[in-house]
């Protein structure tokens, strides 16, 4: 361990696209035998708060930041929680941050150096990207609007490691496409192939694979302008060239309900590949996100029918796949006393239940409130509700 890393607290910074494993690579290392205590801090782009529930029970504390994207309006949140952490010293052993699968991690990153207290307290372990194999290409080639980040490639781009998840969906031959894609944009990265994120702990944590420098000198600019760009608790009215919205709530400056936030824009400054800088010649502070990305959720009482849910899902997942890039949902089903989950991602979808071990059982006096989250281009709300409501049971 480098000298200065001596009694810091390790961070581990886990990224990835919608759907990539991120929240099954979380519940791997929480259950894996390490003998670690592991403070988790869990970020979620989502209109209703699922993750929180899939989540694995753990001895360890579990922090939420839902309604907003880690790298914008919940940055100030990030920092509070890691202050409180950090006066918690000693009473656990690591931080492990899950962003939300459309966050930039450049800001993330940058709030170990930009804030005295953390910096001092805490070290950059590694920001470990997962990677969905079979989706990840589409992602890398989305074409965003001008000025618009690609956060799929800014997260290949700043990772120290590669989880090359879900290999069991792409060939060998489609797996080798994706492998050189990455490599494109990041040369250095170790790449780990796995099924289902299990890749040995051994490998992800305490391996001190971050540096400043590498980043440093793929852009020499990286901690210039992050703490007055990425702070956005300051009041917006200084900044006018981007506009930048998500379907979720803001913090109070916002005036307009939606989420605004803008940076000054440094266009191809002699940054090298200009890939790693979000499929564009434009400097990842930048980070406008693609405002017809967003995510609509609902919360539902009475039970659902299995059986028309599963054939609504089917049929949504297989019209709107390609638009419709993340779903989940907890279930109350009727007939049943376990708490169900579905997972979509894309075209592929997935159901199960606590019963099966996955997400916790109802509580004691727990109200059984369905929760269903879909994020996506283009989504339709009413359509989306009126769907799912036609699936309450009689
Ligand atoms: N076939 C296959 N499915 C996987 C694999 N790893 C994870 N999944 C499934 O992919 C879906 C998404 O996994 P999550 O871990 O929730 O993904 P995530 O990155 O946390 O998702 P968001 O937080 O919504 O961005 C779930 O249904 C997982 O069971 C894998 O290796 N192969």
């Amino acid at each position: 361990m480098p000298e200065e890393a001596k009694g810091k607290i390790p961070i581990t910074v886990v990224t990835g696209f919608l759907g990539s494993g991120k929240t099954t690579l979380v519940n791997h290392i929480l259950s894996a035998n390490h003998g670690k205590k592991i403070a988790v801090i869990e970020n979620e782009f989502g209109e209703v708060g699922i993750d929180d529930a899939l989540v694995m029970e753990s001895k360890e504390e579990i922090f939420e930041m839902n309604n907003g994207c880690v790298c914008c309006t919940v940055r100030g949140d990030l920092i509070r929680i890691l202050n409180k952490l950090v006066k918690r010293k000693g009473k656990f052993d690591a931080i492990m941050i899950e962003t939300t699968g459309l966050a930039n991690p450049a800001p993330v990153i940058q709030t170990f150096f930009v804030d005295e207290n953390i910096k001092d307290a805490c070290v950059l372990d590694a920001v470990l990207t997962v990677v969905d194999s079979k989706h990840v290409t589409q992602h890398l080639n989305e074409v965003k609007p001008d000025g618009v980040v690609n956060e799929a490639v800014q997260q290949v781009a700043f990772a120290d490691k590669i989880l090359l998840n879900k290999t069991d969906l792409v060939s060998a031959e489609e797996l080798e496409e994706v492998r050189e894609r990455i490599k494109h944009i990041n040369k250095p990265a170790e790449v780990i192939e796995c099924q289902r994120s299990a890749v040995d702990v051994s490998r992800l944590l305490g391996i001190n694979a971050f540096s400043l420098e590498r980043l440093l000198a793929m852009d020499p600019e990286f901690l210039e302008t992050g703490e007055e760009d990425h702070d956005h608790d300051h009041d917006h009215r200084h900044h006018h060239h981007h506009h930048h919205h998500h379907e979720h709530k803001c913090n109070e400056e916002c005036k307009d309900g939606k989420h605004h936030h803008e940076h000054d824009e440094k266009e191809g400054e002699g940054q090298g590949d200009h890939e790693k800088k979000g499929g564009k010649k434009h400097h990842h502070h930048d980070h406008k996100h693609d405002d017809r990305v967003t995510s609509v959720g609902f919360e539902l009482e009475g039970e659902l029918d299995m059986q028309k849910l599963n054939g609504w899902l089917s049929k949504l997942l297989q019209e709107r796949g390609p638009d419709l890039y993340r779903s989940k949902g907890i279930l109350s089903i009727k007939g049943s006393d376990d708490k169900h989950v579905f997972q979509g991602v894309h075209m592929l979808l997935q159901f199960s239940s606590s019963a099966e071990g996955v997400g916790r059982p109802w509580k004691e006096g727990e109200k059984r409130l369905s929760k269903v989250v879909f994020i996506g281009k283009n989504l339709k709300r009413e359509e989306l509700l009126e769907g799912l409501m036609s699936c309450l049971a009689k």
